[in-house]
């Protein structure tokens, strides 16, 4: 299949709620949505898609730029795939995988190994993970009822939900856990701390919390090298998020860890995510595909890719509630923006010349 048109488009959407970033938090998020037509010959039916590329970098609200997550720009990459378009019209697809590989940045080569397993239908065929695991955490303007509320109107087929942790003092926490656990305690937690914890918090929070509750917490300690002596202190399962953000991160195994988070926008093509999830299987280690806080489209495609790559696990993709409307794939919200609706900042078609140069190569090759 030949690539004969791309489009890049800007998108940027208000949060009807902060999201957090770590830490940090955010109001709006922004990103680029790249589609692709490809047809096998010219002249033939063709297939179009679209894909949502959104490094999780910028502003936060108190304009401190978030760090910790993507170290690519939004305009680093909108240049990078400006220039990229016109050399990916005209080529094979496959030609996105070559790019993918080649790309420096994670976000772009993630979008580009999408696009292409989207225009080979590998994503069609696929009933997306529906299940997903709610996530709790503390809205600066908002009480305690509202999560009681959100805990109370949990399903039943909600087993595990995620709690941000480490974020107000260990008292507030400790009462919203053991709140979460008087209205549904048959629920399993995911906690994240974000890397909020000094070792002895860490080991003094954990201590006072029902080990079997708990199947990890993400990032305990501030310095990840004290994640293991936490857990030979305590014995609760850790996961790892944000050190698998930093380049050089290799998987290595070591006692008490449970899980890797994985989140594609982050860390590079799909065929990079499948190794590291291979190799972190092979050791027992759980893999939990999850947000950088994408639009519906991504978060759609992530659920998908979550189906084919982790069917056994529910991925981490509850946040789309934060946002008021859908991006080109609906996930029920009353407004919903279009690609028309889109700002357009490049774009490439092959003209019908060039295309029938290329037919009258293809039909010489065969
Ligand atoms: O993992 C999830 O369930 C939701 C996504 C999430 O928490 C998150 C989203 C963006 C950036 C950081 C994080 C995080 O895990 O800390
Ligand atoms: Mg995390």
């Amino acid at each position: 299949m030949i690539l004969t048109s791309l489009n890049l488009y800007q998108y940027r959407l208000p949060l009807d709620v902060l999201l957090p970033v770590g830490k940090q938090r955010i109001d709006h998020r922004a990103g680029l949505v790249l589609q692709a037509c490809a047809s096998a010959n010219v002249g033939d039916e063709y297939k179009q898609v679209e894909v949502e590329i959104a490094p999780l970098s910028g502003i936060d609200v108190d304009e401190q730029v978030f760090v910790g997550f993507s170290r690519e720009t939004l305009a680093q990459v909108q240049t990078a795939l400006t220039e990229l378009l016109p050399q990916l019209g005209g080529q094979h697809i496959d030609t996105l995988l070559d790019y993918a590989e080649q790309s420096p940045y994670p976000s772009l080569a993630f979008g580009l190994s999408l696009l292409h397993a989207k225009l080979m239908g590998k994503l069609d065929a696929i009933r997306p993970q529906t299940a997903t695991v709610p996530l709790i955490y503390h809205p600066s303007d908002a009480g305690k009822d509202l999560h009681d509320n959100k805990i109370a109107a949990l399903g039943m087929h909600v087993h595990s939900v995620k709690v941000k942790v480490a974020q107000t003092s260990i008292e507030d926490e400790l009462s919203l856990i053991y709140g979460i656990l008087r209205t549904r305690p048959d629920l399993k937690l995911r906690l994240d701390a974000n890397r909020g914890f000094t070792l002895e918090q860490a080991i003094e929070f954990a201590a006072c919390l029902p080990l079997d509750t708990i199947e990890y917490i993400e990032e305990p300690c501030q310095n990840p090298q004290d994640n293991l002596e936490f857990y030979q202190a305590i014995g609760m399962p850790y996961a790892l998020d944000e050190s698998l953000n930093d380049p050089d991160y290799q998987f290595a195994m070591q006692n008490g860890l449970t899980a890797l988070v994985i989140k594609p926008m982050l860390l590079g093509s799909i065929e990079k995510l499948a190794n590291l999830i291979d190799t972190a299987q092979s050791y027992g280690v759980r893999c939990i595909i999850s947000s950088s806080l994408e639009s519906s489209l991504g978060i759609s495609d992530l659920a998908h890719l979550a189906a084919i790559l982790t069917p056994d696990e529910i991925p981490g993709l509850d946040t789309l509630s934060a946002f008021n409307q859908d991006l080109i794939v609906s996930s029920g919200k009353k407004h919903f923006l279009s690609l028309a609706q889109l700002e357009p900042v490049a774009q490439h078609a092959i003209d019908s010349t060039q295309q029938s140069d290329l037919g009258a190569a293809k039909r010489e090759e065969n």
